[in-house]
């Protein structure tokens, strides 16, 4: 295993960490109920979820998107996958990859920003999966790559492609709608080592795609698929609420950039595909949606960046602390 990518940092496998997801319609309840555990989601949101997977055969492309990936990198180290939510689970990718005598594999988690759910509660998952695995390899979270000149550039591709598909009448005037996954304000607030850094890495990874696509182009940031019980504040405004807004205002046109996921997930092809989409067409305003970085050559390359790095200091224990738990 003696390899060039890593080397320096001494690893002798790459992890890919990600949420998993539904493969067939009897996989979606369960699945969910794993991703809910005592977190107070309301049982009708739960229900509703249900029905958005079931819409696509209880499929979600997100782990057919992992498999993808790794089919695509291109790294001198073993892969292994290991998911939070479903098959693949990672503590049965931990169990094997101590068999094969791993020693200290790097993990690249499929997500991009800070805070606990994007943060803390892999580092959490990995450290419950290694605590069942007796002997379990040293596994050390390669950094956060939002700002990764590899993951912008992904981004600015797609969006130029997407911006290029709208009528070319209304393409000058079009806004560029960023959205990323809704989170509690509280979470919002206490995110990466000093708050707030999931907004602002959102932001910030915006401003750089909107600099080489267009610069001076307006652009807003907007949030997507909130869960959680009503009573609980999340970070608005809502994308379709903020459609609605652009509507009322004269903005001719939209593209949707999904900035906060990496790969194509239920909520880009639900919330964006399925639901904004539906409403851009009732009200007459014609939408794109840009594609996430998925597979593309410089999200791909991105990741042998990482692993080339020198390993990256671990997290301070203080940031994007857990939630306190509510039962469902
Ligand atoms: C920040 C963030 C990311 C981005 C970072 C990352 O990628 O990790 C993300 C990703 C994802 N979220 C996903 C799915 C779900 N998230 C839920 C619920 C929640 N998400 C939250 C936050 C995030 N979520 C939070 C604070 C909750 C409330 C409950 C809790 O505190 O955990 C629920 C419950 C039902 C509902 O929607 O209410 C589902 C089904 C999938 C898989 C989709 C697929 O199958 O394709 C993916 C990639
Ligand atoms: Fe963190």
């Amino acid at each position: 295993m003696g390899s060039t990518t890593g080397s320096d940092a001494g690893y002798d496998a790459l992890l890919v960490v990600s949420f998993g997801g539904p493969e067939g319609p009897e996989d979606v309840m369960p699945f969910l109920e794993n991703v809910v555990r005592g977190r107070g989601v309301p049982r009708e949101r739960l229900l509703e979820v249900e029905a958005h997977y079931q819409r696509f055969g209880g499929v979600s492309p997100i782990n057919r998107q992992c498999r993808e990936l790794i089919d695509a990198l291109d790294v001198d180290l073993p892969i292994y996958w290991g998911n939070r939510n479903w098959h693949p689970f990672l503590e049965d990718t931990v169990r094997r990859m101590k068999e094969d005598g791993v020693r200290r594999a790097a993990a690249f988690v499929t997500a991009a920003y800070r805070s606990y759910s994007s943060c803390r509660q892999y580092l959490d998952d990995i450290d419950r999966a290694r605590a069942a695995v007796p002997g379990a390899p040293e596994i050390v979270k390669l950094r956060h790559y939002y700002d990764h000149p590899g993951f912008v550039a992904a981004m600015a591709d797609h969006t130029r492609e997407a911006l290029a598909t709208l009528p070319e009448d209304v393409r000058t005037g079009a806004r560029l709608v960023f959205t990323a996954h809704s989170i509690p304000v509280s979470m919002a607030r206490t995110a990466g080592p000093s708050g707030g850094a999931y907004e602002a890495e959102l932001r910030e990874t915006a401003r750089l795609v909107v600099e080489q696509v267009d610069a001076g182009r307006p652009w807003d940031l907007v949030w997507q698929s909130r869960s959680g019980p009503p009573q609980v504040p999340w970070l608005e405004p809502d994308v379709c609420d903020h459609l609605e807004a652009l509507h009322a205002e004269g903005v001719p046109a939209v593209t949707l950039v999904p900035i906060g996921f990496v790969s194509d997930h239920m909520e880009v092809v639900y919330d964006l595909d399925t639901e904004a989409a539906d409403l851009a067409g009732k009200l007459g305003m014609p939408l794109t949606r840009a594609a996430t970085a998925g597979t593309h050559p410089r999200f791909v390359s991105m990741v042998a960046e990482l692993l080339a790095e020198p390993a990256p200091a671990p997290c301070p224990g203080t940031c994007c602390p857990a939630p306190a738990r509510r039962p469902s």
